[in-house]
């Protein structure tokens, strides 16, 4: 385990690039399984999730080839038998595997909890659920789940319970190379499942309705390799919106995915960040720490986590570390996950007032008196991410323990942060 030791109350200026977003690259990579022609991808981040997938694809004896920022993959024609030893741990993106191992070998072998991020319970439920629908056979007994399909996906109509983007993911590595036409009602729209939807469609599938929430597939024969580019991350943008704003630093953040970030970007102008949009990118500047009044005066300040298009919940716990100095209140809303605020508590080892009102929200109260703090992140890789903005706020020395999962997502975070001028490093215990 590695800790972060930072030297806050410096504010952060100058200009940064952003990397690929993880949650675009790693069902590219799973979904490269689905052929066995080359697979290229560009504005790859060097991130731990990726590397233990290409690890297991390493051992299953494909070639993987990396260089600084790109990879290219290319599988065997004939794998018969995928270990399920080999399927990596602690990370989510292992139920992104199902349907590709599935329709490699017809069965999956699956032991584990698939869990990721500590969110909340992070159910298999909806991925088994949408495997059924194509004809999939599923055996659990409440550790080891077996889902055989020998004979092929079967085109299937699924409805979600709700907007899962890796079940949508799963869906739609079904879809492709199922017989006959699929369709799924209540889709995920997120960025990172329309790149994926790009992604597929450059390797010959057939989709229509990307970026809705209703998507129909038309099965094909057989899918050819690609060459694509992962977008860049938009969570990691708003991260160094978080930093530069809260820090009081004029930070010019160059991306190409801005004008998406709307509602996010006002979200941050909503708690008294100054961040706008550019040509270029994001820029921010000092911040008024106001939160803006609402013109009902009966309704509290609120920003709402769910499903995209509405505020990410990956840049919830960046929002609030961002927050603790504003005056006035303001309702954080998680209303994705029913374990993710849990770490609030450690926020007000800093001096911030929070109130956590039940597992979903917490209400931020206005200033309180800030100080240094020695804190303990969670297995939650954007609330490393969240004590760190607040550390860095913060005139003295703070320590965030257990920091390690930053490199699950964002390369070379603490490296980034130095260039622009802050005095925080890496610790290893
Ligand atoms: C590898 C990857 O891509 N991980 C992302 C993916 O995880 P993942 O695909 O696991 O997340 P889901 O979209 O399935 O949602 C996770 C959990 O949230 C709850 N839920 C979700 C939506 C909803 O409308 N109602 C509801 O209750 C459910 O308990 C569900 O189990 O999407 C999450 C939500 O954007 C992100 O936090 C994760 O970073
Ligand atoms: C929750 C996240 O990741 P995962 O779903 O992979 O745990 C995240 O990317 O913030």
């Amino acid at each position: 385990m590695a800790y972060i030791e930072i030297q806050g109350g410096k504010p952060l200026s100058g200009r940064i690039t952003i990397s690929g977003n993880k949650n675009a690259l790693l069902p590219m990579v799973c979904g490269s399984l689905l052929t066995s022609e080359p697979i290229e991808i560009s504005n790859v981040p060097k991130i731990s999730d990726g590397l233990k997938i290409l690890k297991m694809f390493e051992s299953i004896g494909s070639d993987v080839v990396q260089d600084d920022n790109s990879m290219k993959i290319d599988h065997l024609s004939d794998i018969t038998h995928i270990n399920s030893s080999l399927i990596p741990v602690g990370i989510r993106s292992a139920v992104l595997l199902f349907s590709p191992i599935i329709y490699r070998t017809g069965r999956f072998e699956f032991d584990q909890d698939a869990k990721g991020c500590a969110l909340g319970v992070r159910e298999i439920d909806p991925h088994l659920e949408v495997l059924k629908s194509f004809g999939c056979d599923i055996a659990y007994n409440g550790q080891k789940c077996v889902i055989t399909c020998l004979d092929g996906f079967k085109g299937a109509d699924v409805w979600l319970d709700y907007q899962s983007v890796t079940a949508t993911e799963t869906f739609l590595m079904a879809a492709v190379v199922a017989k006959g036409t699929s369709t799924l009602t209540n889709a995920a729209c997120e960025p990172h499942v329309k790149s994926f939807c790009d992604y597929l469609t450059g390797m010959g599938a057939k989709i229509s309705g990307v970026g809705t929430s209703i998507l129909t597939v038309e099965g094909v024969e057989k899918l050819s390799g690609v060459t694509c580019r992962v977008p860049d991350d938009h969570h990691e943008a708003a991260t160094y919106a978080a930093i530069g704003a809260s820090t009081g630093g004029i930070l010019n953040i160059e991306t190409h995915i801005s004008s998406e970030m709307k509602l996010i970007v006002r979200q941050f102008q909503k708690v008294g960040l100054n961040v706008s949009i550019t040509e270029t990118g994001l820029v921010t500047g000092p911040s008024s720490f106001r939160v803006q009044k609402n013109f009902t005066p009966e309704v509290i300040t609120k920003v709402e986590a769910a499903p995209w298009p509405y505020f990410p919940a990956d840049i919830l716990p960046q929002i609030i570390g961002a927050s603790i100095q504003s005056e006035g209140e303001v309702l954080f809303w998680n209303k994705v996950y029913e374990g993710a605020l849990f770490w609030s508590s450690e926020l007000q080892k800093f001096g911030a007032r929070v109130h956590l009102s039940d597992p979903h929200r917490l209400l931020m109260i206005g200033s309180g008196q800030l100080r240094p703090a020695t804190v303990e992140a969670p297995y939650i890789i954007r609330v490393v991410l969240g004590l760190v903005i607040a550390a860095l706020q913060i005139p003295g020395e703070s320590v965030v323990k257990k920091a390690d999962p930053i490199a699950r997502a964002h390369p070379d975070f603490i490296e980034k942060l130095q260039s622009l001028g802050a005095d925080i490093r890496w610790v290893e215990e």
